[in-house]
């Protein structure tokens, strides 16, 4: 875990080389400040003068404020490594999720996936750089403050090992069950998330179906679940926390009625059993953190866990052969099955340059699912062969092939919440007269040029099921991709949509392999060859 989150956080090294020093000067000011207090009370033994007091108060004055600006640039370094490290981790995360199976991502409750990695990323570092960090400063003051106590009072020491130790064994005994809470309740953390975000995004479905109280009993549900493991998680520490209360008290009462016989019988100064007495606290306080630290472990060690649980998924295979003129596409025998369930069943079929294919079979039979393998979504998962001219598809850069090759118009287009323009250009620089005559083709009132900066948004809500298709056509159409694919493109259009796509394919489809999937005779019949699944 150490070695997995140093990658991130070195990143910025000048920072938390900076950031480290700043945490020993704190370190050396907080153990420095006692001493010089115990000193201050010690000067009143012997006589000294009114100048020799307010001196030492202004050096103490000193010390208090700078330690204070020291605290403030050491958050504000902690703040700045801590965001840019947890943003990288959730970058590489959602970048290797990308380029994994869809089927994997499809299984997925996405806002769930969403949750659990920022929440992840953001613990896993804050453990890091703050408690790792602070447990090096922790252990290093201890060791410190325990060569001080020894120096002064050595029953006292003898005190504080035995209190050390037995935090220790408390925190042996609480190890395993607070990771098993910690987990448990991580899980249903993000659960309840999902839910909640389920509730506001169907919103619509919710309504009109008149399922609030069913959408309502599943967020109670995951609440109760969420509320039952925070409880178990939050009694665990709390427990462990009180152990240690009362391990301290008594503790700090036998050093008490050591340091209080010492002063009755004249053997410590004041001035001395004050600086015993704060030390033995920070004791404590170190002791607590060092103890502390064990638990932030394991906590941060469950989302270690998950984080790399993501990050093991495997990759899917990418070839890397590219190609830019597709003579014919070969189908062999091809297989597909999502988990066990057979989809597509020794299909094959020959595609060739020139030629509007027509792919019909009835619903569920894999229709789609084909159209995704000849994307390359399914890669790994296929059997039989897909020979691009001559090469076999697992063999192509098929990221290559989908950014100049292959294009496709999907049942359900997805739009992104900006402009007309943008969502059809996709932000490639476009020749606009090619745009225009795409557009044109459509003559449809809200694609004119004047519209072309009207913001669609974030759910598309803006424009219909019909505009959303035509929408798609145009930015496959204007993309002039070799390979053109339209998944039912016209099943929201009317009449005259149609045929303005018909005459649309028909200016396109030289020098193009055409697949259009279809339940419509009229968009079927106009196709060269027709492919039954
Ligand atoms: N990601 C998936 N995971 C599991 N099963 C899936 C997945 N996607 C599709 N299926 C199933 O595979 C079968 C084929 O789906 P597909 O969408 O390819 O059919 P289709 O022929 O395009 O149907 P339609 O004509 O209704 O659009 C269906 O039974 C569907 O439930």
């Amino acid at each position: 875990m150490i070695k997995f989150c140093s990658k991130y956080v070195f990143q910025y090294k000048i920072e938390y080389g900076i950031y480290f020093l700043l945490g020993i000067i704190l370190c050396g000011l907080n153990t420095f400040i006692p001493a010089a207090m115990g000193q201050f009370i010690n000067m009143f033994n012997v006589e000294t003068t009114y100048s020799a007091m307010l001196k030492f108060i202004f050096l103490l004055l000193l010390l208090y404020v700078g330690k204070e600006i020291v605290c403030y640039v050491n958050k504000i370094l902690y703040i700045r490594i801590q965001t840019n490290a947890a943003f990288s981790l959730n970058f590489e995360i959602v970048n290797h999720l990308k380029k994994v199976s869809p089927l994997v991502i499809g299984r997925t409750d996405l806002s769930y996936l969403s949750q659990r990695i920022n929440n992840d990323a953001n613990d896993v570092l804050i453990f890091f750089i703050s408690s790792l960090t602070e447990l090096i400063f922790s252990v290093f003051s201890a060791g410190i403050i325990l060569f001080m106590i020894w120096k002064m009072d050595s029953i006292a020491f003898i005190v504080t090992m035995f209190l050390l130790a037995l935090y220790f064994f408390i925190y042996i005994g609480f190890k395993k069950r607070i990771y098993n809470c910690s987990y448990g309740m991580k899980e249903e953390k993000s659960n309840f998330f999902s839910r909640l975000q389920e509730q506001l995004e169907k919103i619509e479905f919710i309504k009109i179906h008149s399922m609030d109280s069913f959408f309502l009993n599943r967020l109670v549900a995951s609440y109760q679940k969420l509320y039952r493991s925070i409880f178990k998680q939050q009694a665990t520490i709390q427990a462990f926390a009180n152990l240690e209360g009362i391990v301290g008290a008594i503790s700090v009462c036998i050093l008490l009625w050591i340091g209080g016989k010492k002063i009755l019988t004249g053997d410590m100064q004041i001035g001395y059993f004050y600086m015993i007495s704060v030390y033995f606290n920070m004791i404590l306080e170190y002791g607590k953190e060092i103890v502390a630290y064990g638990q932030e472990y394991q906590e941060a060690y469950v989302s270690f866990e998950r984080i790399k649980s993501i990050l093991e998924i495997k990759e899917q295979s990418k070839g890397c052969i590219r190609l830019n003129e597709i003579k014919q596409i070969r189908i062999q025998d091809l297989n597909f099955a999502y988990d066990q369930k057979e989809t597509i069943k020794s299909f094959s079929t020959n595609l060739k340059k020139g030629k509007v294919y027509g792919l019909k079979g009835e619903n569920g039979c894999g229709k789609s699912t084909l159209i995704k393998i000849l994307m390359g979504m399914y890669v790994d998962e296929y059997q039989g062969n897909i020979i691009w001219n001559d090469t076999e598809m697992r063999n192509l850069d098929m990221d290559y092939i989908r950014e100049h090759v292959i294009s496709v118009t999907e049942q359900e287009p997805t739009l992104i919440a900006d402009t007309i323009y943008n969502n059809i250009a996709l932000y490639r620089k476009l020749d606009v007269k090619c745009i225009q005559r795409a557009v044109d083709c459509f003559g449809d009132s809200i694609l004119k040029r004047d519209n072309w900066d009207l913001q669609i948004n974030e759910k598309s809500s803006n424009i219909s099921g019909g505009e959303k298709q035509k929408i798609a056509i145009i930015r496959q159409v204007v993309q002039d991709g070799q390979v053109m694919i339209f998944d039912e493109p016209t099943s929201a259009m009317d009449e005259s949509g149609k045929k303005q796509f018909l005459q649309l394919i028909d200016q396109i489809k030289n020098h193009k392999i055409i697949i259009i999937v279809s339940h419509d005779n009229a968009i079927l019949n106009t196709c060269d060859e027709i492919l039954i699944l």
